[in-house]
């Protein structure tokens, strides 16, 4: 497509509440709710029972929305044990390799206390750890053990004294999946808990009987996670809206068209709601990669929810020269944005809103979505403009630090008070003006 078709259709951001959703989403809304609501009203009527009516009402959204009854949420240490004679040791394996490439990247990350003293006393800042995080993890299509380890590890490494996880249980068993479990022992998390969806961030925000209520939910998940997030972000904390996953590719003449189109389908694979897009500026290359695609996509599995992301956030857009795909790029603010181009180290400097940002064809997507190091947990929607990644600053916080003397109080004291009464605040200036008074030569 061109240009501007594209900043009519695909690359256009609905806000939050005017996301159009497809057809099937209200059907299936239709059956569930005996309405079409919204995901948004869906995820409103969902929150308000949890929060009436606890763990009674977490398991009713269970058995409703994922089709399994789980008379306790707490999933018990012996499970978790039990779940490494399920899992493939090359599995167990290869998430210990991820593990150590996630711990070793965040604990390159700096969240520094720090004091300054001059003559006047002491200002600085406290880092100190949230205490208690809850983690969503993803389990509604496909489990994702490794969504767990790049949203817990670097809570771990911040110090959080304690780290929950809760994902959806699977039907058979209703308990999460093997591997989830597995990535969380690796993990070191606290708890974990078999619910998914907005009951589950419900429970996390407020507390039920056998939830322990947190201080910060973080983690990504489909529209009705992110949704639920944004409705209770104010009670708790939130790392962002890490929401359904979106990928623009920038390529040039140069790039391999079958490698291009491997990519995007990686990432449209996710969720019918995910993006793929392709921006370049040579005509044979996006023709290849079109053609590239449609043969790909029928070695692939999960190709329902392929041709429902292509058919509606993802595209392949002609631009007039990579200067114009930057700006494009820079428009949508990618969660990620992979540079198929000679040279891309050349072309870094005009990247400006990413989540992260994937340079040349040897260090595509996949290796960030599972081993490079930083977290995959990256900001949709558009949110890059504002936002990061999931990193250690995500799980401390800062208590600044006010340690004045006499000295600061003659120097700077005036000055307070002439503020406090700039803003008819008497009551300030009168804490003032009585220290004041007490230091003056008697
Ligand atoms: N941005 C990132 O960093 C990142 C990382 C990993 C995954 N993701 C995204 O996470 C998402 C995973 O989605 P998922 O669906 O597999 O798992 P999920 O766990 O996020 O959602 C499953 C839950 O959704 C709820 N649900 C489903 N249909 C519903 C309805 N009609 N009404 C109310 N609730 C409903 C169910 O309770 C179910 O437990 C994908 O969109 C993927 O792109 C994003
Ligand atoms: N690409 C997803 C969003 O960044 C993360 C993921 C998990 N597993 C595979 N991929
Ligand atoms: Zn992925």
């Amino acid at each position: 497509m061109d240009v501007s078709t594209a900043r009519r259709t695909i690359l256009r951001r609905p806000a939050w509440d005017e996301i159009q959703v497809p057809d099937q989403v209200l059907d299936r809304n239709q059956a569930l709710f005996g309405e079409r609501l919204t995901p948004d009203e869906a995820v409103r009527r969902i929150l308000a029972d949890v929060r009436t009516r606890g763990d009674e009402a977490l398991r009713a959204w269970t058995a409703r929305l994922d089709g399994v009854e789980v008379p306790n949420p707490v999933v018990d240490g012996a499970a978790i044990q039990a779940a490494y004679d399920q899992v493939e040791p090359s599995v167990v394996d290869a998430l210990r390799v991820a593990a150590r490439r996630i711990e070793a990247f965040h604990r390159r990350q700096p969240a520094l206390s720090w004091i300054h003293n001059d003559h006047e006393g002491t200002v600085g800042q406290l880092v100190r750890p949230i205490e208690r995080v809850g983690v969503y993890i993803p389990g509604g299509t496909a489990p994702l053990p490794s969504s767990l380890l790049m949203t817990a590890i670097p809570a771990r490494v911040a110090g959080v004294p304690h780290v929950a996880v809760i994902t959806p249980p699977q039907r058979e068993s209703g308990l999460p999946h093997p591997a989830t479990l597995v990535a969380a022992d690796i993990a070191g998390v606290d708890v974990v808990y078999a619910a998914g969806g907005a009951q589950a961030i419900g429970a996390l925000a407020f507390g039920t009987e056998s939830v322990r209520r947190v201080d910060k939910i973080c983690g990504p998940g489909n529209l009705y996670v992110t949704l639920a997030k944004r409705q209770v972000f104010g009670l708790v904390g939130i790392d962002g809206l890490p929401g359904p996953t979106e990928t623009v590719v920038i390529a040039d003449e140069h790039a391999n068209p079958e490698l291009a189109a491997a990519d995007l389908l990686a990432q449209a694979e996710h969720d019918i709601l995910a993006c793929a897009i392709l921006l370049t500026p040579s005509r044979p290359l996006a023709e290849a990669v079109q053609a590239a695609v449609l043969h790909q996509m029928e070695e692939l599995e999960r190709s329902e929810t392929i041709q429902g992301s292509l058919a509606r956030g993802s595209g392949i857009v002609v631009t007039e020269n990579l200067d114009q795909a930057f700006e494009l790029a820079n428009e949508y603010a990618p969660e990620h944005l992979c540079l198929l181009v000679a040279d891309p180290w050349r072309h870094l400097e005009q990247v400006r809103h990413a989540g992260g940002v994937f340079l040349g064809e040897g260090s595509f997507e996949v290796l960030g979505d599972y081993v490079a190091g930083p977290s995959h947990v990256m900001p949709t929607g558009g949110t890059a403009r504002f936002a990061s990644p999931i990193n250690v600053n995500d799980f401390v916080k800062i208590v600044s630090i006010v340690g004045l003397n006499a000295q600061a109080l003659a120097a700077i004291g005036p000055a307070a008070a002439t503020l406090a009464h700039a803003e008819g605040l008497t009551g300030h200036a009168a804490a003032v003006r009585r220290r004041l008074q007490d230091e003056s030569p008697k």
